[in-house]
């Protein structure tokens, strides 16, 4: 197929998107190289879900060890070292690392540990100046933290740095009521640290349901996260002893030692000149694709973050693995958007499928909830009183399931499977027809009332 070209396949970014993609493609028979100005793994692996999922494990430790201690264990010189957690999960990513250069290896991709923008239609230039040739080009490049423009933005940090920090901070400001925030808050207020929320609504999570979000507001100001609402940062100071003087707009400047910007992603597509092919970009600096992942330029695709659709893993893999099953392997697909599960992994985690309750009463008019609001038998360990709240919401004719909502421990791992469901079409009878699963949490979806 490469007749006139160096290779079938350049793939652009060897995150979760690119490295499916390419992997496929060359499975399919295609000759496939790949650039990565970073390292290989992308977001997720080096810096997004698996070092942030590591953390929050490692940070649950510390309620853990306070609930063993209330059940009878004697844990003599407890104490907490944010080098050993950090340096553990840092080199459980270059262990990751290794396996996806290997994954790539194994399928015979050619790596470039450099940088690529594209010249053509058919062409990418490397940072080191070489130019190659491409029967297609596909663009996975991501996306890369969004920071707001304030005077002192120079002294906070985007989720690329926090998992490096030299020391664990005494008082966090995060700034931002999404996904990233809301982890890293958990994280470091589980660990000790005094977390100060800065938002500037008074929503968070707004793509969860709305009663949900409340009960984790509820819990994490129970918690002790200081929740700042209709609050933007408008200037930050750096003192001679590094302290960090925020000017939120109060009488006074608030004091901390590490300030969190978490305000959202940017598509990465600066200066990576699609223009040289013809593509314009999106009104956030996003790649516009169709169902198959395709440009307007008919030899370039775009999978992942980069085209701003979904912004999650496994969303992008699919989209890499489509592309790849399309164009190589003469099986057009196109991805389902609906009904994707997402998870929230603060403390505790909150997950959600579907439409939430806000959506099914727009979408659908009646709809009918069914819900319970239950103290996990984990909890009864621990002297924080938190309660569950788990939520279905079916269409009030069909009992056609619209959406499962859940928050209380271990709600995603229970949510993936009941995401299975809902994709299915089921409705409320096929979860009252169902025998409980005794003592668990799980079994709660069953018996709602
Ligand atoms: C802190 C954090 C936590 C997250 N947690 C979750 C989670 O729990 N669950 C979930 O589903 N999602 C999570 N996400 C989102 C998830 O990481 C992304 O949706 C996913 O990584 C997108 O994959 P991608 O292939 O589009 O891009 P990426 O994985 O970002 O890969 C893009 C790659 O392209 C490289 N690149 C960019 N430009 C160039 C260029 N010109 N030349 C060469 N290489 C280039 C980059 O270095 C990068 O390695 C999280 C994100 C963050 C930041
Ligand atoms: N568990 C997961 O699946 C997970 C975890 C982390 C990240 N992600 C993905 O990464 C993406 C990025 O995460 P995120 O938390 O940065 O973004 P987000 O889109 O979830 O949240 C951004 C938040 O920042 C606020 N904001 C935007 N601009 C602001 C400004 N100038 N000042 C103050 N607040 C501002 C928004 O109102 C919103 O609350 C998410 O959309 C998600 O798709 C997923």
């Amino acid at each position: 197929m490469a007749e006139d070209y160096d290779y079938d396949l350049f793939t652009i970014g060897a995150g979760s998107g690119g490295v499916r993609a390419s992997r496929v493609a060359a499975s399919h028979g295609a000759r496939v190289a790949a650039a990565e100005e970073f390292r290989v793994g992308g977001t997720c692996v080096i810096r997004g879900c698996v070092p942030k999922k590591m953390l929050v494990y490692g940070s649950m430790f510390a309620e853990e060890l306070g609930h063993a201690q209330n059940l009878g264990w004697t844990i003599e010189g407890k104490s907490f070292g944010w080098a050993t957690l950090r340096d553990f999960v840092n080199a459980d990513v270059d262990r990751l690392e290794g396996l996806y250069g290997q994954t790539l290896a194994n399928h015979e991709v050619e790596v470039f540990a450099e940088r690529a923008t594209i010249t053509g239609p058919h062409s990418v230039r490397l940072s080191s100046g070489r130019e190659v040739t491409a029967k297609y080009i596909l663009v996975a490049t991501g996306a890369r933290p969004a920071m707001p423009q304030f005077p002192g933005v120079e002294h906070c940090i985007s989720s690329n740095e926090v998992f490096h920090l030299a020391r664990q901070p005494q008082c966090l400001m995060v700034v931002g009521g999404g996904y990233i925030a809301m982890e890293f808050a958990g994280i470091f207020n589980a660990l000790g640290s005094e977390v100060t929320v800065v938002n500037r609504t008074d929503r968070i999570l707004r793509s969860y349901d709305e009663q949900i979000v409340d009960r984790m507001l509820h819990i994490a100001m129970g918690r002790g996260i200081d929740f700042r609402m209709h609050s933007q940062i408008k200037s930050v100071e750096k003192d001679a002893d590094g302290c960090l003087q925020v000017d939120l707009g109060g009488a006074r400047p608030v004091a901390v030692d590490q300030i969190l910007i978490a305000t959202g992603r940017s598509p990465n597509t600066e200066g990576l000149g699609l223009e040289n092919a013809a593509i314009e970009l999106g009104k956030g600096g996003e790649i516009p694709v169709d169902e198959y992942n395709r440009t307007s330029c008919d030899s370039i695709y775009a999978v992942g973050d980069v085209t701003d659709r979904v912004q999650l893993t496994p969303v992008a893999i699919r989209e890499g693995h489509a592309f790849a099953d399309t164009v190589f392997g003469g099986k057009p697909r196109t991805i389902d958007y609906s009904a994707i599960p997402s998870a929230v992994f603060s403390q505790p985690p909150l997950a959600g499928v579907g439409l939430t309750e806000a959506e099914a009463r727009r979408v659908h008019g009646d709809v009918k909830v069914y819900s319970s609001d239950f103290r996990p038998m984990k909890n009864i360990f621990s002297e924080h009183p938190e309660r569950g709240l788990y939520k279905m919401i079916v269409d009030e004719t069909s009992e056609k399931i619209l959406g499962i909502h859940m928050i209380g421990p271990e709600a995603p791992e229970i949510l993936q499977v009941a995401a299975v469901a809902v994709k299915a079409g089921l409705t409320k009878q096929a979860f009252d027809d169902t025998v409980a699963l005794h003592p668990s949490m799980a079994e709660e979806l069953v018996l709602l009332k």
